[in-house]
Formats: C-alpha cells, sequence, structure tokens
C-alpha cells in the first residue's frame, strides 16, 4: 500500500464524514513480519500484524511475555527491519532503507524512552536534552534555547547545570521525555517508561504524556501494566506474534485511571506528612 492510499485509508477508518480533515499517519504498519533465524531453527516472531497510528493517538502494546512487544518495538524505533511487510514513517518503508537511512531516521525522527532513562552521566540536563542533535552537527543559539524551553516544559527550568546523578528517578525520566521532543519526532516511542518509578512518580510522567498528547503528540509505549495502558487512547495487544487486540480505551475507563492514581498519589503524600 502505498502512504497515499495509506493516508486514505486512515481517513476513512478514523475520520468518518470529516474528508476535510483527514488525519495523517504517524506510522501505518502492514503484514509486518519478522523471523530470527538461528542455527537449528527459525524464530517467527512477528508473523504479519497491521495496524496503522493516526497522528496525535496515543497507544499502548501490550501482549505476554514473547508475544513481539520488544520486536515491533524496534521496527518502530528503525533498530531493525522487517523480514516481510512494511512501516512507513511518512513516505518512507522502513523495509526498504539501507542500514545508515535507518540510523539517520532514528536520530532525527524518533523520541525514544527507555524505562532506564538512558542519560549519559557526564553531560548535564541541557546537553542531555541536546543529544539527538549531536548527530546532526550544529547546535546553536536557536537550539540551546529550544532545549532550554524543553527542560523548563518538563518542570526542570531550574535543574538545566545538573548531571543525571544529581537527579531523582522521576526527574531523569523527565530529561529523556525532554529529550525526544528535540527532534520533532515523528512520534514518541517509549518502553515501560514508568518501570522504574514508584506510584507518585509514575503519575507525574503519565501526566505529562497526557499532556503532550492532548497537545498533539504521538505516543507509542510498550507497558505490562493494566492502568499504565488505560491512560492511552487504544490498546494494541499481540499474542504469539499475531495482532490479538486493537481497542480503544473508553474515554470515562481512561478518566476514572486517571482519578485513581490522583487519589493514591494524594494518599501517599498525606501518609508522607504523618
Ligand atoms: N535476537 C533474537 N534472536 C532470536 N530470537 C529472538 C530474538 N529476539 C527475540 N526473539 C524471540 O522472538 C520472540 C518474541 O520476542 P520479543 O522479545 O519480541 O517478545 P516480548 O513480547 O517483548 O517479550 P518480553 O515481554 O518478555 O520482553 C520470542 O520467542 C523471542 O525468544
Amino acid at each position: 500500500m502505498s502512504a497515499t492510499d495509506a493516508y486514505r485509508s486512515a481517513e476513512s477508518k478514523w475520520s468518518p464524514g470529516s474528508a476535510t480533515s483527514p488525519r495523517k499517519l504517524a506510522t501505518s504498519i502492514q503484514n509486518l513480519e519478522k523471523h530470527y533465524v538461528l542455527k537449528s531453527e527459525t524464530v517467527k516472531a512477528l508473523r504479519g500484524v497491521s495496524f496503522d497510528v493516526p497522528e496525535g493517538d496515543y497507544v499502548a502494546i501490550m501482549g505476554p511475555s514473547g508475544s513481539g512487544k520488544s520486536t515491533l518495538l524496534n521496527m518502530l524505533g528503525c533498530l531493525d527491519k522487517p523480514t516481510r511487510g512494511s512501516l512507513l514513517l511518512g513516505d518512507d518503508d522502513i523495509a526498504r532503507m539501507s542500514d545508515d537511512q535507518l540510523a539517520d531516521i532514528r536520530s532525527r525522527r524518533i523520541g525514544f524512552v527507555f524505562q532506564s532513562y538512558n542519560l549519559i552521566q557526564q553531560l548535564s540536563v541541557v546537553e542531555n536534552i541536546q543529544v539527538p542533535l549531536y548527530y546532526q552537527g550544529v547546535i546553536g543559539a536557536e537550539e540551546t534555547a529550544r532545549s532550554i524551553e524543553l527542560a523548563q516544559r518538563v518542570g526542570l527550568g531550574d535543574r538545566l547545570d545538573h548531571r543525571p546523578t544529581q537527579l531523582s528517578g522521576g526527574q531523569q525520566q523527565r530529561v529523556a521525555i525532554a529529550r525526544s521532543l528535540m527532534n520533532d519526532p515523528y512520534f514518541i516511542l517509549a518502553d515501560e517508561p514508568t518501570g522504574n518509578l514508584d506510584s507518585v512518580t509514575t503519575e507525574e510522567i503519565l501526566t505529562i504524556f497526557d499532556d503532550l498528547n492532548a497537545e498533539g503528540r504521538t505516543i507509542i509505549l510498550v507497558t505490562h501494566e493494566d492502568d499504565v495502558a488505560e491512560r492511552a487512547k487504544r490498546v494494541v495487544r499481540l499474542k504469539d506474534g499475531k495482532l490479538h487486540k486493537d481497542e480503544p480505551v473508553d474515554p470515562a475507563v481512561r478518566e476514572a485511571a486517571r482519578e485513581a492514581q490522583r487519589r493514591n498519589v494524594q494518599q501517599i503524600l498525606r501518609e508522607g506528612d504523618r
């Protein structure tokens, strides 16, 4: 399917009756297969997965261990190529890209947020936020201003010169989120972003994702936690390398999940005051 067909199909699937405002796709995945060829066997980690992610969507990818989540994430992040099928980023099919092209698009157009933050210990907050630009060369006054703005955006305006070891886990994850936005990515790709965080900090990070998504940012997040997935707009479930379910999250369930987490945080903070 061409990108244009994909956009059209997204329009018909996602915006019935709104031909004047088609939603473009952040990515379109068609019949995606990934086989790992080992000495004695071939592992079929993905066996024909198809789904689209319109711009502005917030997708949680779930599934049991071994269902293919990391394999899919690696391809969404341009870290690996499919065996068959296509994965479109804009007009580009990653299946047809060279390794150099993949590396380029990875550094320029994907915003990664990892469970373990992956910050560079020797660099300050602002310098860590600028890391995606290192691959492209120049960091001028405009880029520095933007990285400071992003640090402020995630509530770290008073920590610009701090090193990661001087920050809490939640603060480090905020730096990672700011870094993920530096290149105006197709989407933020988050792998268990709250996996190392306590519930108060988890709530802070999920609130930042809520706000970014409300501003139009596309978020694709892998999680094992139901209460994290319920904060997304849609849950894609994999099973045995296939798409098992692809369901929207009821807005009432989203709001209830948000409210439950807020109450939980207030309770923890009250207990901490005692
Ligand atoms: N590099 C590899 N070489 C061979 N097999 C692999 C490789 N990576 C993953 N697999 C296999 O592919 C299948 C899917 O693995 P994947 O890591 O994508 O699942 P997952 O859903 O992310 O699991 P988990 O939740 O445990 O991280 C598994 O059977 C796994 O053993």
